[in-house]
């Protein structure tokens, strides 16, 4: 018995968590076993991974531990969570995975895709989602979003500049284009319901 992995991707302030919940919510009541998980993070050593990352002064890490810190945590991760789950016959619904790594590390931090892709390989031979939900806002209506959540303060990623945020929204958008099959970008506006639904919708065939 296999079950389905689900990601959802996006910036930050989006709306992924709230959408990530409903989403399960949904796919319970249609009677599937739902595993609801996150990353950075999602189990044990992945937890302690994320505090390391969130953490602490906005240059606490250089790029490339970053990316490898990213890496370990979705190891474990997939290891502990994901792959006993799927394995188990449940559908996973994943906020954010290996995309947001190829996004902020690989694009906007330019560490590059490839090597990205070898350190997953190496980590958690390479599992990928069966079908990725690309969530996109207006950077400002996410940015207000973001900032009604977290006041002022964001972790060490949201303090980034805009043109950090737009450097990783164009890589998304490139991701999408580039696996239109599995990456599938969403409309994120309107009411949390609309957006659930859109979701729903985009999950077909699987
Ligand atoms: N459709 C929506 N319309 C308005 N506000 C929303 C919507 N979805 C989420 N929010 C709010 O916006 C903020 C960011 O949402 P969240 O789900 O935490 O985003 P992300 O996980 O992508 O950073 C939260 O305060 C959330 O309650
Ligand atoms: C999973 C992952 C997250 N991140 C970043 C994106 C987020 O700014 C930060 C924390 O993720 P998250 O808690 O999902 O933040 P938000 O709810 O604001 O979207 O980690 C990466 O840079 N690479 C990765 O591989």
């Amino acid at each position: 018995m296999s079950g389905r992995f689900i990601t959802l991707e996006g910036g930050e302030g989006v709306g992924k968590s709230t959408q990530a919940r409903a989403l399960a919510q949904a796919l319970r009541a249609r009677g599937h076993d739902v595993v609801e998980t996150r990353e950075p993070g999602g189990s044990a050593g992945a937890e302690a991974i994320r505090a390391l990352l969130l953490e602490g002064a906005g240059d606490r890490w250089t790029p490339g531990a970053e990316a490898l810190l990213f890496a370990a945590a979705r190891a474990d991760h997939v290891a502990r969570t994901i792959k006993p789950a799927l394995a188990a016959g449940a559908w996973v619904v994943c906020d954010r995975f290996l995309d947001s790594s190829l996004a902020y590390q690989g694009a906007a931090d330019g560490i590059g895709a490839d090597r990205l892709r070898v350190l997953h390989e190496v980590g958690a031979s390479g599992l990928m989602p069966d079908r990725t939900l690309l969530l996109l806002l207006p950077e400002a209506e996410a940015l207000a979003r973001a900032t009604r959540r977290d006041g002022a303060e964001g972790d060490r990623f949201g303090a980034r500049d805009a043109a950090y945020h737009a450097a990783v929204t164009r890589a998304f958008r490139a991701l999408a284009e580039a696996e239109p099959a599995r990456i599938r970008p969403i409309a994120a506006d309107g009411a949390p319901e609309a957006v659930t639904a859109r979701l729903l919708a985009a999950l077909d065939g699987l």
